[in-house]
């Protein structure tokens, strides 16, 4: 799923060994194979397991795994994954050797086998408080959730209070998955909490009866994505896709119930989750309704800070154009919005205002344009209920699946190169990761790439199939703009 990285990276799962090869161990370094990271093990039983049941249990001894933490030391895990631990004794010395250790760890609680069988004893269910000072994100379901925490959860709210009580125990974070909660209906909705950040992740179910090793999987690929370096919440968006597409290919085993398949490459957008809205109640969102754009792909864009900016590339025929001006006061701004829909009225196109959605609104602009904190104070049904369009910015994978959530008429990904247009805090994305998200969104959004982009690379970044190239300095520093308007058009054109 993520790219074979230029050094080998490793991560390490500490957890059991599941004899029928769908969950534990087997589960987990075939996830990490998957997201090309090498898999280290430290196996902390033998499980005799098979889809009717956990037939037995053989313990290793905690010489046996001490000597495999120690071992595998050397190889640096880049993250930890943590599934069966089997009893209060192993529990406690993996959480002794994890106080030692500085990379992330991902806990996945596991309690009992899909067949039934136990898989902790009670002593280390008690005890499981000690492991979650040294624990990153956990990943208990709803029955896991119920137990670590004493209550029991049939609600929406009962869900957030689990995980209000599983920070308060002491984790760092908390992601509560949702699989069987409301199995009727056609979403799944898992849970995240940490001290900044809580949402609902919405996905679609994907109804299958072969899901044996669905959390070790989630899991696992929660801290291989974390290996390769993606921030928690990115590597939790990359865990859900992984898990929605293996479910989607899960096969039933001659007459038994099979379990996720790990089928790796690249994933469609219907495995892609949707990050709702902070304060939006899951059961109750209402996804807004934006207007498709007029002209697509949206072409050559140019991002201009003036409104004879604008309507110089409106008559020079660009299908899109942006006013993006900062710091203005209100009647100046009032002006430019004011002159640029006058231009665009004159010469057609499509007028995105950045920033200034209120403005657009009143002066009937095309669409507006908005970044990811912007959409945590805009009102995004109010922009979509005046019939104007809307683009986002993304520049990671969870802001993707933010996006997605609100459905907007376009989505832009930047920034490709660097830019000393404007200081973010996000890494240049680069050629790979464009032709990665051009891949998965464009059948249900037109897409533009930003950042960087010039005459020179425009071709390479048109050849992603993006469909629309916006430009700052392109155009606005050309000695020639509408040479360069020329020039980028012609590389868009020869991508159609
Ligand atoms: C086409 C396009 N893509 C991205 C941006 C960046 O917008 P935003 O995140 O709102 O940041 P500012 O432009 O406001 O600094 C954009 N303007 N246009
Ligand atoms: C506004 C913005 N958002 C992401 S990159 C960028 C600036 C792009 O400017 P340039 O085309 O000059 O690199
Ligand atoms: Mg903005």
């Amino acid at each position: 799923m993520l790219s074979n990285p230029s050094q080998t990276l490793t991560a390490l799962t500490i957890a059991g060994s599941d004899s029928s090869g769908g969950a534990g161990i087997q589960a987990d370094l075939a996830t990490f194979a998957n997201f090309n990271v090498h898999g280290l093990s430290v196996i902390t039983a033998l499980t005799a397991q098979n889809p009717q049941g956990v037939h037995r249990v053989s313990l290793s001894s905690i010489e046996q795994i001490t000597a495999e933490l120690n071992a595998i030391e050397i190889l640096k895990p880049a993250a930890i994954k943590i599934g069966m631990l089997a009893n209060s004794e192993i529990l406690n010395s993996v959480n002794q050797w994890l106080n030692q250790q500085p990379v992330p760890v991902v806990c996945d609680p596991v309690m009992s086998a899909t067949s039934g069988g136990s898989l902790l004893d009670n002593n280390g269910i008690a005890d499981f408080k000690n492991l979650l000072n040294n624990i990153t994100l956990l990943t208990p379901n709803i029955r896991e959730a119920e137990i670590l925490t004493g209550t029991n959860i049939a609600t929406v709210e009962d869900i957030q209070l689990a995980a209000d009580n599983l920070l308060a125990m002491g984790a760092d974070s908390v992601l509560i998955t949702g699989g069987h909660f409301l199995e009727e209906s056609d979403v799944c909705l898992d849970y995240f909490k940490n001290a900044e950040q809580q949402y609902w992740l919405r996905g679609k179910r994907i109804a299958t009866v072969n899901n044996h090793g669905t959390g070790c999987t989630l899991s696992s690929a929660i801290a291989a994505a974390l290996a390769h370096g993606y921030e928690l919440i990115d590597a939790v968006v990359l865990g859900k896709m992984a898990v929605s597409q293996g479910l989607s290919q899960a096969q039933s085993i001659g007459n038994f119930t099979g379990a996720v398949a790990h089928p790796g490459g690249p994933c469609r957008i219907e495995f892609l989750p949707e990050i709702l809205p902070a304060n939006a109640h899951p059961l109750e969102y209402k996804t807004p309704a934006f207007s498709r754009c007029t002209t697509e792909p949206l072409g050559v864009y140019p991002v201009v800070d003036s409104a004879d900016w604008v309507e110089k590339c409106l008559a020079e025929g660009v299908p899109t154009v942006q006013l993006r001006v900062k710091d203005l006061p209100e009647d100046t701004l009032r002006e430019l919005v004011k002159q640029s829909v006058a231009a665009q009225q004159k010469y057609g196109g499509q007028l995105f205002i950045n920033d200034y959605w209120q403005l657009a609104i009143e002066y009937g602009a095309y669409g507006v344009h908005l970044g990811q904190e912007d959409l945590d104070t805009a009102d995004i049904h109010q922009i979509a209920e005046a019939g104007l369009r809307l683009g986002v910015s993304n520049h990671a994978w969870y802001e993707i699946a933010r996006a997605h959530a609100i459905k907007p008429s376009y989505m832009a990904i930047g920034p490709i190169y660097s830019t000393p247009t404007k200081v973010m805090r996000f890494a240049p994305q680069g050629l790979e990761q464009l032709q990665e998200w051009v891949d998965l969104l464009k059948s249900e959004y037109p897409m533009t790439a930003i950042g960087g982009i010039n005459l020179e690379r425009a071709p390479a970044v048109a050849k992603s199939g993006v469909g629309s190239i916006a430009v700052v300095r392109a155009v606005t520093e050309a000695a020639d703009y509408k040479a360069a308007i020329n020039e980028l058009n012609n590389s868009l054109q020869a991508e159609l």
